[in-house]
């Protein structure tokens, strides 16, 4: 069942596209261009990291990219269909359909169980809340002994993925995961990363993940380097070694020297 590929969907080669977003904060005379004309195309079964300094538009990308935020100018598409044009109803209908959000810090609900966390998503997006597409998708990210445990009840490693479970669970055209392994230990983290390159290899998911770690980042298929809002480079087969240093010098050529 999870085999089913998301192109299948749409027919639609393209999981994510941006043309010349930008995204403008702050009123007239104080602005920051957050985003400052950023285009990709990212096809469907890719795994994509994004990096950049503190402050480069990272966040705001991600918010942008999976319909959070609303850029200033530009064309946001997921699966071959524009977000903008949707009134909130309709864009988190979209949403709940169509992206999948992994958070850095779980956010699973406390109270209910792990398989309740799990088919919410479904429950929500009013499709049936089928326990053996829950259970098939928790046996796969390893949790399949933990149906009835509440998320105080495990790991961090294991909260996270429960949440990475419940974001796959809708078959999303896009997951996005903001700093998913940021509060992991190593060991954990790992664990996690291997999950989501396994989605991607085996199930033909498309991940967008935002991070600050270069190891993190060599999980993926392609990094993309954003800098003061744009696109300043990609790196694909990506090594830990070779995104450090490419890190590094991001930030040399963003941070005046000091005299
Ligand atoms: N709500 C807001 N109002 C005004 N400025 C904002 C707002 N949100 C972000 N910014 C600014 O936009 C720019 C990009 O911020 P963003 O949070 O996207 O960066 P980031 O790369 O995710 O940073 P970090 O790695 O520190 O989380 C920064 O200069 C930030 O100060």
């Amino acid at each position: 069942m999870f085999r089913r590929k998301a192109e299948e969907r749409t027919g639609s080669p393209e999981a994510l596209r941006l043309e010349s977003v930008r995204r403008v904060y702050g009123a007239e005379g104080n602005q920051v261009n957050a985003l400052d004309g950023v285009s990709l195309s990212l096809p469907k079964g890719s795994f994509t990291a994004v990096m950049g300094p503190s402050g480069s538009g990272k966040s705001t990308f991600l918010h942008c990219a999976a319909g959070l935020d609303q850029p200033t100018g530009g064309r946001v598409f997921v699966d071959g269909e524009e977000l903008a044009g949707r009134n909130e109803a309709a864009l988190t209908k979209f949403r709940r359909e169509r992206i999948g959000f992994v958070f850095q810090q779980f956010n699973l609900l406390p109270a209910l169980t792990v398989m309740q966390n799990v088919t919410l998503p479904l429950k929500l997006a009013g499709r049936k809340a089928d326990p053996e597409q829950a259970r098939a998708v928790l046996a796969r990210v390893g949790l399949g002994e933990r149906l009835h445990h509440r998320p105080s009840e495990l790991s961090g490693g294991q909260q996270q993925r429960v949440a990475i479970a419940r974001a796959l669970v809708t078959r999303p055209s896009v997951l996005f995961g903001d700093e998913p392994t940021g509060a992991l230990d190593t060991r954990s983290a790992r664990d996690v990363l291997a999950l989501l390159q396994e989605a991607v290899r085996m199930y033909g998911q498309t991940v967008v993940m935002v991070t600050h770690d270069p190891v993190a980042a060599s999980y993926a298929d392609s990094v993309l380097f954003l800098a003061d809002g744009r696109i300043v480079g990609r790196m694909t087969a990506p090594t830990a070694e070779a995104v450090a240093e490419r890190m590094t010098h991001l930030s040399d050529e963003i941070i005046p020297a000091v005299a």
